[in-house]
Order: C-alpha cells, then structure tokens, then sequence
C-alpha cells in the first residue's frame, strides 16, 4: 500500500488575492445571523447638515434629536463643534439633554478639534482622515506614516478622557487596502471603541464592499460602522451588504439627505432590515414614527418626502393594476413584504382607471355596502375602464357610478341597468 500523503496546507491568503469571488462564501443561514446584531449611528445633525439645504439653528437640531432618540437610533452623530461656535454650543446643549441615544460629534484626525470636542459632554467622536491618494494629495496632504502617528495621538488622547472613539479612513474605497489594513490593525491595537469605512464618493458596490468588510473583519477585533454615500444608487445595497461580511454600525440620515445626493436613508435602512428580520427591526426601533421624523426633517430643509421614498412615499403602499389589486385584497402578502400598519401607515387600492378589474371594483362594491352581482359589476367596471381613457376617475366619481348603478337597479329599471345611462347621471 503507498504512503498516505498528507495534502500540503495552503498558502496564505496574500492581498491580491482578496477580489477572488471564490474566497469567502458563507452559508445564507451564517449570514442572516450576521445582520440582526446592528445599531444605527444617525447622522442627519451632521452628514445631514452637509446637504446643501440644511440650515439647522438649535431648536431645530434639538427637536430632531428628540425624534430620532425617541425612535431609537443608538447613536446620534452631530457636526464638529470645531466648525462654529454655534456649532460646539448645539453639541454641549445636545449632549445635555440626557437622551437615551449615545451623542457622537465628528472631528478631523487632529489634536486640535479633539481637545475641543471632549470638552463638549459627548459620549464619544467620530475621527476620521482621508487615506486615498485623491485625499492625501489634494485635501490635506499627509502620508500614512503620518496619519498613522496622528491618529494614535488623537485616539490615545480622547481614550484618556473616558470616550468612545471611532476611527475612520475616508474614501475607504479608493485607498490602498494594505494602507488600511495597516492603520486599522495599528488603531485596533490601542483600544479604539470602533473603526469606520467610508465610500465618500459612492462608487462602491455591494460585492466590494462584502469583500472589503470581511477582509477587516479578519483583521480587527473592535466593531466596524460603515457609511456609504449614494451618488450611485448603493448605499442602501451597501449597507446590508457590510452587515452581512460582520459590520456592526450603519451610518444614516433622515431621507439620505448629506452631501451631494446624500448617504444611506434612516427609512430605506429601516425598511431593508425589517425584511431580514422583523421582529428584531420592531423590536428595536418605533417604526411608526418615521413618518413624523421625516416630515420634520423635510421641513427644516423645505424639501418635499419624494413620492416613491421607502414606507412614507405617498404611493408606497398603493396598489393600481387589477391584477395586483385582486391579490392584494385577497391576501397583502401577494404584493407587499412590508406590512404598511407597522410602520403607522395605510394600504390604498386604486380603482378609477383603465388598469382596474371588476375584483378591485367589487371590494368597493362591498366597502359601500351596495347590492351589486359580479355581472353587474362587471358592467360597471367596464364602463370606468371606458371613462378613464378619456380621463382617470377619482373615487368619489367611481363612487358616484356605483352608487346610481345600485339605485337604478333599485328603482326597478330593466335589468341589468343601462351603464351608458347611469353613467350620463353620474358625469
Ligand atoms: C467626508 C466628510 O464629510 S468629512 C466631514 C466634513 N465636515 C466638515 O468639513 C465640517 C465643517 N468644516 C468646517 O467648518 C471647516 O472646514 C473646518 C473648521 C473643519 C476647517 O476649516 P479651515 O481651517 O478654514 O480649513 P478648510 O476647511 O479650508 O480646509 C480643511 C483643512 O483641514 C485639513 N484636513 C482635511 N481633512 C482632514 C482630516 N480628516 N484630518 C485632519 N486635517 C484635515 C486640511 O488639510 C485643511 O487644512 P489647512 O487649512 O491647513 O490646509
Ligand atoms: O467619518 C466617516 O466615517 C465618514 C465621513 C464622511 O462623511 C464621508 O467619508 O463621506
Ligand atoms: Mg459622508
């Protein structure tokens, strides 16, 4: 009999290798388990404050803090008190409004506005510095080696004070990922409460970062928050995706509103993870109360909700086409893996156009207590169909036509009732 061979180990992982597709591939079930353990870190008072409309005095800043306390982020994040002075006295009377939510405020990697952060009342900062070369070059012009120094400065320094704090690379995405491997493993090292990652521009996509996460996941021991911008349309795909490769915190605002197009929503995060797992999503957050937060923040940067937002978009739980509409109203499930009642809002078919089914109509029929056979409203259907060509029909006009089909046929009129005429009584 031959020798067994023993198959040779292999070879460690080396960086290049990191973008194979076949490196990580975890079970779906591993992965579920992965995104409900997450907290939000919501930063419509300071990413939000960067959308180009936002203009927060402190009445403001403090009634959205209120809010998004009483929905329960875990985290409210609020611009660097190096900014203004008017700045650092929101972060103080913030910090002194005894919310349940821990108050982060985000500085530079720089001992200056860390000494004037930790004097604030914060819970902890947020430090961040640009790692790619776009940033080391043209925005502040610092090496690795010297953010690296920079950082263990900043980070020991608000560590002695009782802090938490965060460190993050910005533009995390188009930096060297030996770079950041590096400066994370070396901010792990001393004790930081969490590091970041940061798509600043918004070119990532989901499978870069599962990658990007996972890799740092393997290489830190302290929790990762992740922020992603949405110039591309990914923050919300991004975010659950950093989840799922083992991020820990999710930076968001109020209606994605920050610089440029904005960051990963408050709702559209919501409404992602209520998916994944609902009762943990309920459980946590007063779902509810997205509504009146979002107007409140539409307010302040006299914005209009858009119609299509995730939950509150006033079209989000509307239901048109017939066949949809039969379903719907057979059972909600059909059509909708959001439950509309959980997040304080109401379903709504539509029935006044030419997309509309004698099923929908029908419901109507009943909703209105109106003794009307399925042929005869048929009929009626039928003729809204015809009307809506024309012009679509509101429902007190659909209303109207049920109502005088009923009364017609009550009255003794042949059967079924003239549509054409009833119609004519009820234009
Ligand atoms: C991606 C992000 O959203 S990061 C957060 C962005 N937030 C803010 O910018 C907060 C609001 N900003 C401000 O009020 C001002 O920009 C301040 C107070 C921070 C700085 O103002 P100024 O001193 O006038 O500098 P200015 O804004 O023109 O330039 C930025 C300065 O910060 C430096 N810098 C930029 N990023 C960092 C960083 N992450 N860490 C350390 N220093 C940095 C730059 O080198 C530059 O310094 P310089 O004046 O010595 O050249
Ligand atoms: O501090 C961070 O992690 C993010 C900073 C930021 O707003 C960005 O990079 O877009
Ligand atoms: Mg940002």
């Amino acid at each position: 009999m031959s020798p067994q061979v023993e198959a040779a180990p292999p070879p460690p992982l080396k960086l290049q290798q990191i973008n194979s597709p076949t490196v990580y591939q975890p079970k779906y079930s591993d992965l579920l388990s992965r995104v409900n353990n997450f907290s939000i870190i919501e930063s419509t008072l300071r990413e939000g404050e960067q959308f180009a409309n936002a203009f927060f005095d402190t009445e403001t800043k403090i009634a959205i803090a209120k809010a998004l306390d009483d929905f329960g982020v875990e985290y409210i994040e609020l611009t660097s008190p190096a900014a203004s002075e008017q700045s650092r006295a929101d972060c103080v009377a913030i910090a002194n409004l005894g919310l349940k939510a821990k108050i982060l405020t985000h500085i530079r990697c720089h001992m200056d506005d860390a000494r004037i952060a930790v004097e604030t009342g914060v819970d902890g900062l947020d430090v961040v510095i640009g790692t790619s070369s776009f940033l080391r070059e043209f925005s502040h012009g610092k090496d690795m080696a010297y953010i690296t120094k920079q950082a263990i400065e900043v980070i020991e320094f608000i560590k002695s004070k009782g802090l938490e704090v965060r460190f993050s690379s910005e533009d995390s995405f188009r930096s060297d990922l030996v770079d950041l491997l590096n400066i994370y493993r070396a901010v792990d090292k001393i004790g930081v409460t969490r590091v970041g990652i940061a798509d600043t521009v918004g070119c990532a996509n989901p499978r870069q970062v599962y990658e990007l996460v996972r890799t740092l996941r393997g290489v830190v021991s302290c929790d990762i928050e992740c922020h992603f911008h949405n110039d591309t349309g990914c923050a919300i795909a991004n975010a659950y995706a950093a989840l799922e490769a083992g991020a820990t915190h999710i930076d968001t605002s109020v209606l994605g509103i920050g610089e440029r197009n904005g960051i990963t929503p408050l709702g559209g995060l919501a409404a992602r993870m209520y998916v994944a797992d609902k009762d943990y999503v309920r459980g946590k957050y007063k779902l509810e109360k997205l509504r009146d937060i979002e107007n409140l923040v539409a307010d302040a940067v006299q914005i209009q909700v858009p119609f299509n937002n995730y939950i509150t978009g006033y079209c989000a739980f509307t239901h048109k086409a017939g066949i949809h509409a039969k379903a719907i109203l057979n059972n909600p499930s059909t059509y909708e893996i959001l439950k509309p009642e959980d997040f304080g809002m109401t379903r709504y078919v539509s029935i006044g156009h030419r997309l509309t089914g004698w099923n929908a109509v029908k419901n109507r029929v009943q909703q209105l207590d109106l003794n009307l056979t399925d042929e005869e409203t048929k009929a009626v259907t039928q003729k809204i169909k015809e009307l809506a060509d024309i012009r679509p029909l509101s429902i007190d006009e659909v209303d109207l036509l049920l109502r005088r089909y009923h009364a017609a046929k009550a009255s003794g009129s042949p059967q079924p009732p003239d549509i054409d005429e009833v119609a004519k009584t009820a234009a």
